[in-house]
């Protein structure tokens, strides 16, 4: 991973002199009494915020700069869906992205969907591969909205994230200070019903990643037999408590939002809430007006 870029320089990050104030503020004028210095010292952080309009500012409100640096104006992603594969996450990230305030990465090499990226496979090890990868950072976050639009909530849904044990470390180093901001959403299914889905799709796709004249059956006999995989490892993506083990070392249990698949695609059958997804998503947008990442808005 690249080095996290430098913290910006005292002086840069100091906000110019203020003009002596006409309303009886001593911001910047000289303190000349005691009740005065101390008037002075408690206001003085208050410069440092950004001079911006009391809309932007209202909007900006809660929000986080990671980096400091006003070159770039980007929010990160602050709702990744990191899983499972084969969880109807596909579902999710359809009705999710048509919600009001929510973004996916616009990516300029991708042709379908206007370039709209449900996975964008950034923190995965495809990414090195890829046109984008970590050593372009700011690349990357180019192709999310600009801070302090109508932007509730960006995301990335990439669902292999879950099983990669490095997608977790790379997500930690990535947010470094403010990795106890992004909230993770979580899809599981029953692991051999999943597994199934997953070796269906590699059998349609002809990846040649399965032995020849294997059947699912043949695979889970296998499995029972002496534990053995696929090359895709279809069995260990569906064994989710391992998998977040590793993601809870990283980051904070409560930042993950799991939910059964079949709570997600059948709400009804459970009782559970009429709507889950909308009022899930009204619930986030409102949660992430407040704690949303943002790059550069100050
Ligand atoms: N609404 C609803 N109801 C029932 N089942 C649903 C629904 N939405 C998605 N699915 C099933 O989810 C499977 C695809 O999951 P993903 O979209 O996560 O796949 S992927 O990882 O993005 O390739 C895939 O499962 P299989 O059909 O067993 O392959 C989909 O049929």
């Amino acid at each position: 991973l690249p080095a996290r870029p430098a913290a910006a320089p005292p002086s840069a990050a100091r906000a110019p002199r203020a003009p002596a104030g006409p309303r009886g503020d001593n911001i910047g004028h000289r303190a000349t009494s005691c009740r005065q210095r101390v008037h002075r010292v408690r206001a003085t952080p208050q410069r440092v915020l950004p001079r911006v309009s009391a809309g932007a500012r209202a909007e900006a409100r809660g929000t986080i700069c990671a980096w400091r640096d006003t070159s770039c104006r980007s929010c990160s992603s602050s709702f990744p869906a990191i899983g499972a594969p084969k969880a109807s996450t596909t579902t999710f990230a359809r009705s999710f992205r048509d919600s009001a305030g929510v973004y996916l990465a616009r990516l300029p090499f991708k042709k379908k969907a206007g370039g709209l990226s449900k996975e964008v496979y950034f923190f995965d090890e495809l990414a090195e591969d890829r046109a984008l990868s970590l050593q372009k950072k700011g690349a990357w976050l180019e192709f999310y909205p600009r801070c302090l639009e109508e932007r509730a909530v960006s995301t990335d849904m990439t669902p292999s994230y879950l099983r990669n044990t490095w997608s977790a470390g790379k997500i930690a180093e990535y947010y470094g200070d403010l990795k106890s901001k992004p909230v993770f959403v979580v899809l599981l299914r029953e692991p051999v019903g999943r597994a199934q889905s997953h070796f269906n799709q590699m059998e349609e796709l002809g990846t040649g990643l399965l032995p020849k004249g294997l059947t699912f059956s043949g695979f889970v006999t296998r499995y029972l037999q002496n534990g053995y995989d696929t090359e895709k490892k279809l069995m260990w993506c569906g064994q989710y408590a391992k998998q977040l083990r590793v993601w809870f070392q990283r980051f904070h249990s409560s930042q993950f939002w799991i939910c059964p698949m079949k709570y997600h695609v059948d709400p009804h059958r459970f009782g559970i809430v009429p709507d889950l997804t909308s009022t899930f998503v009204r619930w986030r947008i409102w949660a992430f007006r407040v704690a949303s990442l943002c790059r550069g808005c100050t």
